[in-house]
Formats: structure tokens, sequence, C-alpha cells
């Protein structure tokens, strides 16, 4: 395994000499970031296993962003590493952004958004399978009878579903949302999390969820890592007790 202070092998497909079992999907083991002197975080070491519904808590600025970001292989961590289980390429990643609004005149409608993500740059037209899925994904989130509405025209909340319907139309084993139900009135909130548990169950994905919203975090959730100054608190739910609760509202 790589110390913390070198990282040759960044998303290896090694088998990490941590809490292995059939179902761990990633493994994540001493990992640190650094902005040139500062310390994001270091020392970071979990697993997640399918089926799991990871909450990630933490005051602003403690780093949950560039964790997530570091996952997503966006940015190279400083130490340790991180490992898809089997094997990255076999891993699908579905992604969740913080609400943010679209212009007015978006001209995509929804079901063209959603569709997105299902071009493989080679054919600019949709397969009949690929037809089948994206009226899938729309029914599962609700979104058909919105399909054909123009994405700048839609609520916050259809918008979100619309990411949401993004995300999971290449079915991800691992589905990751970053405060994607910041902004969304409490209904919403629930019925957004309500698909993703839904998507859950039948897959048995794993979903790490960012986010300040304890009673989401204590609803949804089978595990916890809440992200400090000092060491890391890592836990299951029911571990979630009041003096973590009042770390996280920190
Ligand atoms: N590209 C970057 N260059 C330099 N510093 C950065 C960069 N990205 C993030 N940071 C810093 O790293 C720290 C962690 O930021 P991050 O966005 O991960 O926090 P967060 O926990 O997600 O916060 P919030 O809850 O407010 O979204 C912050 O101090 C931020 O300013």
């Amino acid at each position: 395994m790589a110390s913390n202070e070198t990282h040759q092998t960044i998303y290896s497909n090694d088998q990490p000499d941590s809490q292995l079992t059939e179902d761990t999907i990633m493994t994540v083991d001493k990992l640190g970031m650094k902005f040139g002197q500062k310390t994001v975080f270091q020392g970071l070491t979990f697993t997640l296993k399918r089926g799991e519904f990871l909450s990630v808590l933490g005051e602003n600025g403690i780093g949950k962003t560039t964790l997530i970001r570091i996952l997503l292989q966006q940015l190279r961590p400083t130490a340790g590493e991180v490992s898809f289980l089997p094997s990255r390429s076999q891993v699908t990643i579905g992604y969740v952004p913080q609400f943010r609004n679209v212009d007015n005149e978006y001209p995509l409608t929804v079901r063209d958004f959603v569709g997105l993500a299902l071009h493989d740059h080679l054919t600019p037209w949709w397969s009949k399978h690929e037809k089948q899925r994206l009226n899938q994904v729309l029914r599962e989130t609700d979104l058909t009878r919105i399909a054909h509405t123009p994405l700048g025209r839609v609520s916050g909340g259809e918008l979100q579903k619309a990411y949401l319907a993004q995300a999971l139309i290449r079915q991800p084993q691992l589905l990751i949302l970053d405060e994607s139900t910041a902004s969304l009135d409490n209904n919403m909130k629930f019925e957004l999390l309500d698909l993703v548990k839904q998507y859950q169950q039948q897959t048995q994905a794993a979903v790490i969820f960012v986010t300040h919203d304890l009673p989401l975090t204590k609803k949804y959730s089978t595990n916890f890592l809440l992200m400090q100054p000092g060491p890391y608190q890592l836990g299951t739910i029911d571990e979630l007790n009041e003096t973590v609760l009042e770390a996280a509202h920190a």
C-alpha cells in the first residue's frame, strides 16, 4: 500500500490489507490532500460496501467536496490511495451535483438532458435499447409527465430529479450526491432521497451523500463519516450520538 508520503499508484486495483469482504466496492486508504501548504485532511481510511448509504458530514470548508472530487478522479490526492473493486473500469459512478439554476432559455427538454449521459460520442442518436432505458428512468424518477418541457421551465425539485435521472441512467454501482438536496424544500428533499433509496434497494448500489442535513442523514443513511479538525469519525447511523451531532453542526 502507498504510504502517506508517496502515492505511486492512486486508483489501483490492488487488494488493500484493510477489512475487505466480497461486498466491498471501494477502499480509501490513508488519503490526504494539501493545497500548497494547507492540509485539508490526512490519514482518511474507510471502506464502502454495496448497499451502504454513507453520509459525509462536517463543517463548511472541512474538505467534503475535495474528497468527492478525488473519488471522481477530478483531483489527485497528495497522499494515500482510492481503490475500486473489482476494478475502476467495472464500477460505474453516477454523480448528482449541488442545486444550481439553469437559464430560463436553456434549450434542451428534460428528456434530452437526461439522455445526454447516454451518448457515447460515436453516434449522435439513441439506439432502441437506449430509448427504452431513457423512458424507464424517466418513469422511475417521475419525470415522464414533463419529459418534453424545456429544462429552463421546470421547478427546482424537478431539475434535481432530472440530474438524478441523468446520474442513474447508466445504472451506477456507486451514486454520489454532493449536497444535492440543499436549496430544496422539505418535501422535495425527502422525495429525491426516496428515489435514491428505491434505486439503491433495487440494485444494491452504494451511495455517498454529502450533506449538512441531519434529519435526512438519520432517515436514509446506514453509516456516517464526520470530517472534522483532528481525528475524523466513522460509524453506523445508530452511533450518530449527540456529541457527533454537535460537532457536525459546528
Ligand atoms: N482548487 C483548490 N485550490 C485551493 N484550495 C482549495 C481548492 N479547492 C478547495 N480548496 C480549499 O479546501 C478546503 C476544503 O474545501 P471543500 O470545498 O472541500 O470544503 P467542503 O467541506 O465541501 O465545504 P462546504 O460544506 O462549504 O461545501 C477549503 O478551505 C477550500 O478553500
